[in-house]
């Protein structure tokens, strides 16, 4: 069942055996699949509400407009970021049941085996390697057919995908005009080879967008773990609105408790109620990749000298905590095209807008069927790049990209008056910088400082610059001679140091902070969680979000959020 207060769940004075710190994108997974057996119990407990009725993270179209600065966004914004020019800049969070899945872009990337394999290789345990989690990808994925229900052969390969897990995934629903020219361009330029499917494992090339889709509309955790049919369950609970303070230790080491407020919005101050619940078996943190280590340092786990500095009590030094955190850098660029067959009319015309949303409301038709973006791809910097002189190759193997391409049919943000755009945005996905999340205030009600460390490293501006000059050679593919006018963010033939200026001005996140409470292998001396995801030297606590990835896959991270999730939750049944 879901509850909407504290007081209506206290009425009910239920026991659990498993609480569930956040209903994100790995927390639902935890509960759904624990509750599988109906002798266990869970709860969840979620800061946000609820993600039914709102329109903005329904609609696929829409999704850019779910945050920042909305209900359901916890609002953060970074420190102020050297390598951003000193911008301070916005970072969302999902603030609501589904948790970033409820307001992420929706594309659905699994990663690079390469990526896994390292997982695997650094913790020491070959359950994390691709091929061992094939089946809990398999587990998540309900691959379906688009909305416009077009042939979609060749478009990708049904080889690869599960057809009879909870989570939907279908392509593109609504044709566009740049469609087949990307695809010419991928013939006519060997550089950017078509790439059928990039979740095959080998993600190296340019193809179609998967998304977490179903039926034109977003399948989050929210609706597909935590479907009624799932949430009814008597043996399982969703607390909304109530945000979890701190995890608080009954034994010396055995922190199986959690203390949580009511929570109402996402920047509360002031004093209030605060209640404990004690799990029967475990306390899992799902609270994703700032919340959980906020938690664990509220609580006391931590870097024991700097939490001493601040005024918090140590109770476990584990100076890993919030360190590591790595992120991608998003940078949109776009060119100015001959069509008026763009998004970018919509954006800027009410009238159209409208007849749009009418067209999704009556039919789960139509261009709001789609998030932005309908084909992307991931490339590699040659191997005898200048930069490796001074940088070993960050990214996990040939398998994995340095750089992402992505494609749309109009301009990133909002459109200038007049003009059609075609965009074909860069972003860093093999990053060397880290950042951290720490405290400033002992308040836990605090938001935590947030500095991702964007674009530190030369090895990060050089890999950008050259996505840059990449997707300018893409543009240039002879198929767009008609159709392309002229650059509109950067010119081809920039400098080093102009694209560098572009960069820095403009660059951004592509919302994917992960490795705040990193596994390393057992018996290391950092890290925060085992293999198995427990936390280090503690009993009856365990990680299960983003936050425990060693580093960070090549990839929009929601699938590997589900991924690590579903293992996991076999991982605590296998504990039982
Ligand atoms: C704007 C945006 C766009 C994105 N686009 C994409 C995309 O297109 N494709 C993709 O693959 N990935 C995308 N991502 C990233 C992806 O959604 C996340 O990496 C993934 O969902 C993280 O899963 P998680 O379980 O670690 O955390 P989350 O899903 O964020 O879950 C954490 C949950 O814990 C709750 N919580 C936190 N603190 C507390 C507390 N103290 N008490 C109680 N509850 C708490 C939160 O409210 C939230 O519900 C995007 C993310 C954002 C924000």
């Amino acid at each position: 069942a879901i509850i909407e207060s504290i007081a209506d769940l206290t009425k009910l004075k239920l026991k659990f055996d498993y609480i569930v710190v956040g209903g994100g994108t790995s927390g639902a997974v935890i509960g759904n699949r624990l509750t599988e057996n109906k002798d266990v119990s869970v709860l969840i407990v979620e800061a946000g509400g609820s993600n039914a009725n709102v329109l903005d993270i329904i609609v696929p179209a829409f999704c850019t407009m779910a945050t920042p600065q909305t209900p359901q966004d916890w609002n953060y914004t970074t420190i102020p970021q050297p390598g951003l020019n000193g911008r301070a800049i916005a970072y969302p969070r999902g603030f609501v049941l589904g948790g970033s899945s409820s307001v992420n872009y929706l594309i659905y990337t699994r990663g690079a085996r390469d990526d896994f394999d390292r997982f695997a290789r650094v913790t020491g345990d070959e359950g994390w390697s691709w091929d061992s989690l094939i089946p809990y990808i398999l587990k998540n994925e309900r691959f379906g057919l688009p909305a416009d229900h077009h042939n979609t052969t060749n478009q990708f390969d049904p080889k690869v995908h599960g057809f009879n897990g909870i989570n939907s995934v279908s392509l593109a629903g609504f044709p566009s005009d740049i469609d087949s020219r990307v695809f010419e361009a991928t013939d006519e330029l060997s550089e950017f080879p078509f790439n059928l499917d990039m979740n095959s494992g080998n993600t190296i090339g340019i193809g179609w967008m998967q998304a977490t889709i179903k039926d034109g509309s977003r399948s989050s955790s929210a609706t597909s773990y935590l479907a009624p049919e799932f949430v009814n369950r008597p043996n399982l609970h969703v607390l909304l609105n109530a945000r979890v303070t701190r995890v608080l230790p009954t034994g010396p080491t055995s922190f199986d408790t959690v203390e949580f407020v009511q929570s109402l919005d996402g920047k509360l101050k002031m004093i209030r109620p605060r209640y404990t619940l004690t799990a029967g078996s475990e306390v899992i943190l799902s609270a994703g990749s700032i919340g959980t280590p906020a938690i664990l340092l509220h609580s006391g786990i931590g870097n024991s000298t700097t939490l001493s500095a601040l005024g918090i009590e140590p109770l476990h030094n584990l100076p890993s905590v919030g360190q590591n955190l790595s992120d991608h850098v998003f940078l949109g660029a776009s060119w100015l095209v001959n069509s008026t067959n763009t998004t970018d009319e919509a954006a800027r015309n009410a009238t159209l807008a409208a007849e749009e949303l009418a067209k999704w409301n009556t039919t789960r038709m139509g261009p709001l069927v789609d998030n932005p973006g309908s084909q992307l791809g991931w490339l590699r910097i040659p191997n005898n790049s200048s930069i490796f002189e001074q940088f070993s190759d960050p990214s996990a193997g040939p398998t994995a990209g340095h750089f992402e391409l992505l494609l749309a049919n109009g301009i990133v943000g909002p459109p200038p008056p007049t003009g059609n755009f075609m965009s074909i945005s860069s972003a860093l996905v093999s990053p060397t910088s880290r950042g951290y999340v720490e405290l400033n205030s002992t308040d836990p009600l605090a938001a935590p400082l947030i500095n991702p460390n964007f674009l530190a490293s030369d090895f990060d501006m050089f890999v950008l610059r050259e996505a840059l000059r990449a997707s300018a050679r893409f543009a240039a593919a002879p198929v767009f001679s008609n159709y392309i006018i002229a650059p509109f963010s950067f010119n081809a033939t920039d400098t080093d140091p102009e694209l560098d200026e572009f960069i820095r001005a403009n660059a951004g996140t592509v919302f994917h902070p992960v490795g705040t409470a990193a596994m390393s292998a057992k018996g290391a001396n950092f890290g925060v969680v085992d293999p198995d995801l427990t936390v280090k030297g503690l009993q009856k606590l365990r990680i299960v979000d983003l936050s425990v990835l060693p580093f960070i896959p090549a990839s929009h991270t929601q699938a590997s959020a589900y991924i690590i999730a579903e293992r996991a939750a076999d991982l605590i049944k296998a504990a039982q």
